[in-house]
Formats: structure tokens, sequence, C-alpha cells
């Protein structure tokens, strides 16, 4: 793994890379805290290739964690980079590619706004899913998600919505009362609107092209795309080409 010493540090949560770094043994492990991301992984595939195509395209993944996503997507047929200030948690990711046997797939530690700098205009496609909503500057990483790639480019994020639904379903639902997810997993405070996450990408040079909603079937255990953005959303920008 790529380790890029940096002093673009400030806009990350120690406590929050704490907690990650903790549960790091349990990405792969696909009955833990992380069974959610593992369920909603070929959605959000899905709703990335409809997009952006990635079979043959470089992505970089942003928050990649223990690569749920990353490897997913290299083993679509894309050249995958995951980053993550996360050190356990990409280790984890490594040795799982390994593993598996992929090799067109790279773990880096390294700020998405320090490798905005050095390498802007590198990616095909970038993605950042449920990532922003740990982080104190959610606009900075939407900024340098956009300097990172390339013109005509594709952007997908994925939040929460600062919504009240949202907070009975991530937090009284998912936290207290289902249990899929450890107590303090999230902050209500710190979830994002579709309006604040639109701000934020126009402003960063982002056209808005589509939006989706993730819902949740406690009966059937079920994930689905729906339109509503309540609670959990995607969205897909693209960059002016
Ligand atoms: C809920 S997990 C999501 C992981 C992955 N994106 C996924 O959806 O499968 C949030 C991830 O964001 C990472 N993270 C938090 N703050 C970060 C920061 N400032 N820079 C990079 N990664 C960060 C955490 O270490 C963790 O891996």
């Amino acid at each position: 793994m790529q380790t890029d010493h940096t002093p673009h540090n400030i806009n990350v949560d120690a406590a929050e890379i704490d907690k990650f770094s903790q549960l790091a043994h349990k990405w792969w492990d696909k009955d833990s805290e992380f069974k959610p991301l593992h369920d909603i992984n070929p959605l959000r595939l899905g709703y990335i290739n409809r997009f952006a195509h990635i079979e043959g395209k470089t992505v970089l993944d942003v928050g990649c964690g223990g690569g749920i996503l990353t490897e997913a997507m290299a083993r679509g047929g894309a050249t995958a980079t995951g980053i993550d200030m996360a050190k356990k948690s990409l280790q984890i990711a490594q040795l799982h590619a390994l593993e598996g046997g992929i090799s067109n797939v790279a773990y880096r530690l390294i700020s998405v706004e320090a490798l905005a700098e050095a390498e802007p205009a590198s990616f095909d496609v970038v993605t950042c899913m449920e990532m922003m909503e740990h982080v104190p500057d959610p606009a900075s990483i939407v900024r340098a998600c956009a300097r990172l790639a390339k013109p005509g480019g594709w952007v997908f994020f994925s939040t929460l919505n600062r919504k009240p639904k949202a907070y009975l379903h991530a937090i009284l639902g998912a936290e207290y009362l289902l249990q899929m997810l450890p107590r303090g997993t999230h902050d209500y405070q710190k979830f994002i609107t579709p309006a604040e996450l639109a701000r934020m990408c126009r402003q960063a040079g982002l056209e808005l092209v589509d939006s989706k909603g993730l819902s949740y079937n406690p009966l059937s255990k079920q994930y689905r795309l729906i339109d509503s953005l309540d609670v959990n959303y995607m969205i897909a920008c693209r960059v002016a080409g």
C-alpha cells in the first residue's frame, strides 16, 4: 500500500477514523456491522455503471474503507484506486484483493484534498460513498472529488439526508431497534440534505445529472432504489466536458 505523507489532514475527524480502524477486521464479514454496505453494493454498482460504464475506465473510490465498492469496480473491469485515512482498513482491503487475485486495484493512504492537488483531472470516475457524513468539511471533499475527475468524467456521492425520517430510520431504526449498526455510527447533525449537496456540487463545477434514494424493507431485508431522497440517497454528477 502506498502511503503519502501530506500536511492535508485537517479535514479528518480522528474519532471517526479510529472508529472505523477498530472495526477494520470486520470489513469482509457480511454478517457484521458492514452488512448494510455489502447489501447495497450491487445496487450502487449498478447505478454507477448505468451512467459511467466503468469497464476499462480509471476509477477512484474516496473513503473506500475495506474496499467493498472499490474491489467490485475492479472486478467489473475498471482500474481502481481506493483511498482512505484509516490505515488498518486499507491493509484489509489490500489483503482481500490479493487473496482474490485482483491485480487491477491499488490502495493509498492519502487525503482526497492532497491527491487532488497532486494529481488533478486523472480519473474517469470518482466515487465517494457513505463518507461525507463522517468528515468536518464535506464541501471540501466535493471540491476535491470534482478536481480529481477528468473533463467529462463522472462523480458519485451517497450520504444520509438531515431529515427527521432519516433520524428514525438510520439512527433509531438501524442502530437501536434493529441493531444493524453500532450505536454512535452516525451523528444526525452531520447528515446532508440533497439541497446542500447539490449546492456543494454546483460550487465545485459539477452538473447534477440524477439522484436516487435507497430504501430498506426490514421484513424482506431487501434494499431497492426509490425516488424519495428522504433517508439514504445517491447522486450522479458530471464534470463539464
Ligand atoms: C461508512 S464507511 C464507507 C466505506 C465505503 N465508502 C463504502 O461505502 O463501502 C466510511 C469510510 O470513510 C472513511 N473516512 C472518514 N473520514 C475520512 C477522510 N477524511 N478521508 C478519507 N476517508 C475517510 C472511514 O475510514 C471509512 O472507511
